[in-house]
């Protein structure tokens, strides 16, 4: 009766949809760490050109989730989408060590967007089950995330094959977002 009435009231007052923007260089994992938390599967992935959406649910709340293109000729449209954004995740390939000054670069570019004002920022050190992967503390570092003084922000180690990691992530975004800290 409770699932009913649950349901019920879902219908007709549905929740507030929380929009997620997920960015990142390219070959980073993106897209494979949505449709893991989309569809609890691995899926094959080709370099996205553009974007794909999808609908996540998670503790009765709804979020819309962009993950956008990570290539060096895309990323200029990723303020494209900014707009009503509640959470950015960017996600981390932690064995690119070459780049991550790179994605820094592109992290402290995004953080000034007016459209991302009240977003909080959630860092995903993907690819923690590669050997030679950066521990989080070190991807702390290089990215200077004690720096960020405008936005609230977390770091959370995960491997978007086996989806460790992935749901404390969107724990903490749903908390933050939740808690009146974001619009
Ligand atoms: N070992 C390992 N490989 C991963 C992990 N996550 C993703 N990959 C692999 O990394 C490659 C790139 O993954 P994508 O999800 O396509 O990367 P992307 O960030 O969406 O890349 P773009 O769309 O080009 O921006 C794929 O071969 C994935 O299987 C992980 O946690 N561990
Ligand atoms: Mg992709």
């Amino acid at each position: 009766m409770g699932a009913l009435m649950s349901k019920f009231w879902f219908m007709l007052f549905p929740a507030k949809e929380y929009k997620i923007v997920v960015v990142g260089l390219d070959n980073a994992g993106k897209t494979t760490t949505l449709y893991k938390l989309h569809l609890g599967e691995v899926v094959t992935t080709h370099p996205t050109v553009g974007s794909n959406v999808e609908e996540l649910v998670y503790k009765n709340i709804r979020f819309e989730v962009w993950d956008l293109g990570g290539q060096d000729r895309l990323r200029t449209s990723w303020a494209t989408y900014y707009r009503g954004t509640n959470a950015v995740i960017v996600v981390i390939d932690s064995t690119d060590r070459a780049r991550i000054s790179i994605m820094k670069d592109e992290l402290f570019r995004l953080l000034q967007h007016e459209d991302l004002e009240h977003s909080v920022i959630l860092v995903f050190a993907n690819k923690q089950d590669l050997k030679d992967a950066m521990p989080p503390a070190e991807i702390t570092d290089s990215l200077s995330l004690h720096s960020i003084k405008n936005h609230d922000w977390h770091i959370q180690a995960c491997c978007a094959l086996t989806g460790d990691g992935l749901y404390d992530g969107l724990g903490w975004i749903a908390q933050r977002v939740t808690a009146g800290k974001t619009t």
